[in-house]
């Protein structure tokens, strides 16, 4: 067991001045801070006066302040309680005896110092012992280490040199010493279980004291009291027990013998304390000189405080001092003596007194403790265990975060998938809505039109009232997109911080990407279903067309033109794209006023805002564009109000038509067979039945003009005219003229010109143009052909 060397702890308590100090006393001692004092410091009113003058110098016949200033463990001032004191120093005393340590406390000072107050208080005030005491049963209700607690306490008093027990007020007794220190012959212990009994003992004890009145203390005890507890701590295993002291002594006050007011009894008292006093200061001195002999015989104070004071024991002294100036010199003496005390060093270790149990009871131990540590092993297994599974718990924490972010991922792709749908039907009704105006306006130029507007007209239904609906409901559908979009950069931020960033980073990513590509799939069934729509648009106007609008002949050629390559057209592929061109080859090339509306407005129904979507759900519709829809190509816009290919003009209500090749398809491989569509178109408005019939040649022919890579208005013209002539003169070679280099009324091929029956001077009359001859066609010769 280590032995532990501390020095005493002094502490030094100032009482306040009492009645008699208050007047014409001053102050000789002055807390400067918790460790601090002053002795004897300069007097505030120090000022030396000759013959009414202040003088400079003090007064030579007046004693010079000593001005000490001395350290301690602890200072407290005349307003401290004891309470503090206790709670301070006293306290972790008590858990040192629990631990097994000797403890002493033990107060010091002159004669009315305040000792006695100090260690037992007053009625209003409860003093160390009874503090200590209550403390040290509450710790001990406290302890759940497997000991047993036995308390016996002894109360004695050395008056006149003679140690009496203060608790059966008997004595004298003797000491004795022997190896384990001083004993006190005869005195018993008396057992004690609640600190009620104990402040009873105390009570009684401090009545048996002996008390007398002095000049400074009307209650001065006129005895040292020793109190002392002594607690034996059993172990409920082992048995082993220790045994350990607790000791609270009140000193006598020193006393001047000119106090005793020549009263023998009282002389004789002061006398014996004095001793006493003595022989504890000289061993203090000696003690703190580091001297090898102490004269602890000297008295039976000292021979008693033998232990407290450089034995086993861990030992705080109180010196009690008056802040009066009267006992200056008492004070003097205690703080001087209270400083040399600080210097004592003890040497204290833990009590632990064996048991004399038999060999068969440390066989049975020792075999337990073999018990015990292999099972400490075996727990030792299972953390080790545990703790590799920590590895596991790991992988199930990014397990869990991965599961976060599928679950994230999931709900908003979902609500992206839902707000979509719903932006995509309202832009569709928002179309239908557009398109009902037009043919609305249809309807009004062409009442004729009456039965197919009115049918889709009614198809539409309450257009407004659905797509407020489908507004309201995108509204709340983004909001919910939105606040899933904030828990999802939440969450990102914790995974950013999270110890598995660089794990769930991928992963992140991953459903990022998915994200995307389910963006990109949504935006091509929304194309498709647009498209849908547009065809439906485009058939109906058509129907319109025809049937409101158009001549006879016009109807056939639109017919023709339905039955070779419309119908076909819508069936391809890029049908959408294709048959928008259409659509705008037939309305919107140029301002058609018959229509009631102009081609731009035609390109703009599709109006729509597409809003502030989040995960880049902007980008699924051009913000720019502000909403025009216009079908895309490999991402590559096409320019409705270019891509005018073919159109149909009016030229008079008497069915004469002039078809015309626009010159803007040049260049990619897709205008080009666009190009050619319509030239195939020409053409087979050229071969129809009803201006020639050339049925048996026509596949021919056909072939003939589609070979021609000139693409030109005038070179197809040329090509037209040629192919017609060849095959004119390859049926009746005479009746057809060779020179067809005349021009048409109009600077363009005109199928109407070769429909009508006109004469062919008046057609020759007209001088060869730079877009080349006019091709004539004699029906009867294609007639006769026929037969
Ligand atoms: N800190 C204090 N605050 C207030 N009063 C005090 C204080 N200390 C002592 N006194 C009072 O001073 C008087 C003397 O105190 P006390 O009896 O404790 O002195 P003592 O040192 O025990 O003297 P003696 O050695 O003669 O027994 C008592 O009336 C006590 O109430």
């Amino acid at each position: 067991m280590a032995n532990e060397q501390k020095n005493i702890k002094v502490v030094v308590r100032v009482r306040p001045c009492n009645q008699k100090e208050e007047l014409n006393t001053r102050s000789v001692v002055e807390v400067i801070d918790r460790t601090t004092l002053l002795f004897d410091p300069d007097e505030e009113d120090d000022e030396f006066f000759f013959r009414g003058v202040k003088q400079k110098f003090r007064d030579v016949t007046k004693r010079v302040n000593k001005k000490m200033s001395m350290e301690f463990d602890r200072v407290f001032d005349a307003n401290a309680a004891n309470k503090e004191i206790f709670e301070e120093c006293v306290a972790p005393l008590v858990d040192s005896v629990l631990n097994g340590y000797n403890c002493s406390i033990f107060a010091y000072g002159a004669t009315g110092a305040g000792k006695t107050f100090t260690m037992l208080g007053n009625r209003r005030c409860a003093g160390l012992m009874s503090l200590t005491m209550s403390h040290l049963f509450n710790k001990i209700e406290e302890q759940t280490n497997g000991y047993r607690f036995d308390l016996g306490v002894s109360y004695l008093e050395i008056y006149n040199e003679q140690v009496m027990n203060l608790l059966t007020k008997t004595g004298p007794l003797k000491l004795r010493e022997d190896a384990k220190g001083v004993i006190v012959s005869g005195l018993s212990l008396t057992p004690i279980y609640s600190v009620e009994e104990l402040l009873k003992l105390l009570t009684l004890g401090n009545s048996n004291r002996t008390q007398h009145p002095t000049d400074i203390n009307a209650e001065s005890s006129r005895s040292h009291a020793v109190f002392q507890v002594h607690v034996r701590m059993t172990d409920s295993k082992t048995g082993s027990k220790r045994i350990v002291k607790l000791s609270m002594i009140d000193l006598a006050g020193s006393e001047r013998a000119a106090s005793t007011k020549g009263v023998k009894s009282r002389f004789k008292e002061g006398a014996s304390i004095n001793k006493s006093l003595l022989a504890l200061g000289n061993c203090i001195n000696k003690l703190s000189d580091g001297s090898k002999h102490i004269p602890y015989r000297d008295s039976n104070l000292t021979r008693i405080l033998k232990d407290s004071l450089g034995g086993n024991c861990q030992t705080l002294m109180v010196a009690n001092v008056s802040m009066s100036s009267l006992p200056y010199e008492d004070t003097y003496n205690t703080l001087k003596y209270a400083g040399r005390a600080k210097r004592i060093r003890t040497t204290s270790r833990q009590n632990v007194l064996k048991s004399n149990l038999p060999k068969e009871f440390y066989i049975k131990k020792l075999n337990e403790l073999i018990e015990e540590n292999d099972r400490l092993k075996r727990a030792n297994t299972d953390l080790e265990h545990q703790t590799s599974k920590c590895n596991t718990f790991a992988a199930t924490e990014c397990n869990d975060w991965c599961y976060r972010i599928n679950a994230s991922f999931s709900e908003i792709l979902k609500t992206q998938k839902t707000l979509i749908a719903l932006q995509n039907q309202t832009k569709i009704l928002t179309w239908r809505k557009s398109l009902k105006a037009i043919v609305s306006g249809l309807f009004e130029t062409f009442p004729t039109a009456q039965r197919e507007s009115l049918a889709y007209i009614s198809s539409c239904g309450d257009l407004d009232k659905e797509i407020n609906k489908l507004m309201d409901k995108t509204k709340c559908v983004r909001e919910e997109f939105k606040n899933l979009y904030k828990g999802w950069q939440e969450m990102q931020d914790d995974v950013q911080t999270s110890q598995y960033a660089n794990t769930l980073q991928p992963c992140l990513k991953n459903q990022f990407i998915c994200l995307h590509y389910a963006q990109q799939l949504l935006r091509s069934e929304h194309l498709i279903s647009t498209h849908t729509e547009l065809l439906k648009v485009i058939d109906l106007s058509y129907k319109v067309i025809k049937d409101a609008y158009l001549t006879k002949d016009q109807r056939y050629h639109i017919e023709a033109l339905q039955q070779h390559f419309y119908v076909d057209l819508l069936k391809t592929e890029d049908s959408g794209q294709n048959n928008f061109d259409l659509m705008l080859t037939m309305f919107g090339n140029q301002n058609n006023d018959a229509f009631g509306c102009e081609g731009e407005k035609f390109v703009q129904i599709g109006e729509f805002a597409v809003g502030d979507e989040l995960f880049d759900l902007d980008r699924l519709e051009d913000k720019t564009s502000a909403g025009n829809y216009s079908a895309e190509t490999n991402g590559e816009k096409t320019n409705l109000h270019k891509t005018k290919l073919l159109s149909v003009q009016e030229d008079n209500v008497g069915g004469n038509s002039t078809f015309l090749v626009s010159p803007a398809s040049t260049g990619s491989h897709w205008e080009k067979s666009k190009a050619l569509k319509c030239k195939s178109n020409l053409v087979t408005c050229v071969l129809s039945k009803e201006l020639v019939d050339i049925s048996k040649n026509n596949k021919k022919l056909n072939n003939v003009l589609l070979r021609s890579k000139q693409f030109t208005h005038r070179n197809l013209m040329q090509t037209v005219a040629t192919g017609l002539q060849k095959e004119n003169r390859k049926i009746v070679p005479n009746r057809v003229l060779k020179n067809a280099g005349s021009r048409g009324p109009r600077d363009r091929f005109s199928c109407a010109s070769l429909g009508s029956r006109q004469p062919m001077r008046a057609l020759n009359n007209n001088p060869d143009g730079p877009d080349g001859p006019p091709v004539r066609f004699n029906r009867a010769t294609s007639l006769r052909s026929k037969k």
